[in-house]
């Protein structure tokens, strides 16, 4: 069973979205890909269009997703509003893989303005080549991020 992917980008983040998108619809290891928006040409506020998409993750719709925005901060801040939801930028190779080893994050968030498209391309492919151990040293450490949640 592959993944079920939710993707989203403001304006500032659209055309990386776009692209990754199609990566992403490519990749074998993927089973179908949700676009939340925008589309170019359209103006969303990036808390709107991440938590949208983020919504989708928590209510079971998609597994994963990739959230681009001019810094992919915002997204990530909007995206965490939403119960059960980890989300964080990552703009390297070690912070990708620890978003999910060590954090079970179902989001990555990426900066347009930031990293360069090809960099962005890579690090969302990575994103998938990791599964989060439910029996690993950092399982514990996740139950208490989750702990912590306020309705
Ligand atoms: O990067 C963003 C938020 O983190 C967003 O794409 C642009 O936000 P702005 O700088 O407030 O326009």
């Amino acid at each position: 069973m592959g993944f079920r992917v939710v993707v989203a980008g403001d304006s500032a983040g659209v055309d990386y979205k776009d692209v990754i998108k199609a990566d992403l619809e490519a990749d074998p290891r993927i089973d179908e890909v949700i676009d939340a928006g925008i589309t170019k040409g359209e103006d969303v506020d990036y808390p709107h269009v991440a938590v949208n998409a983020a919504r989708m993750i928590a209510d079971g719709k998609a597994d994963r997703g990739v959230f681009i925005c001019g810094t992919g901060m915002g997204v990530a801040m909007s995206a965490n509003k939403v119960k059960g939801i980890r989300a964080s930028t990552a703009h390297d190779s070690f912070s990708v893989e620890r978003l999910v080893l060590s954090n079970d994050a179902q989001v990555l968030c990426l900066g347009e303005r930031v990293i360069g498209l090809e960099l962005a391309r890579r690090l969302a492919k990575e994103f998938f080549n990791y599964t989060f151990d439910p029996e690993s040293h950092s399982a514990p450490k996740v139950a208490a991020i989750c702990s912590y949640e306020e309705d």
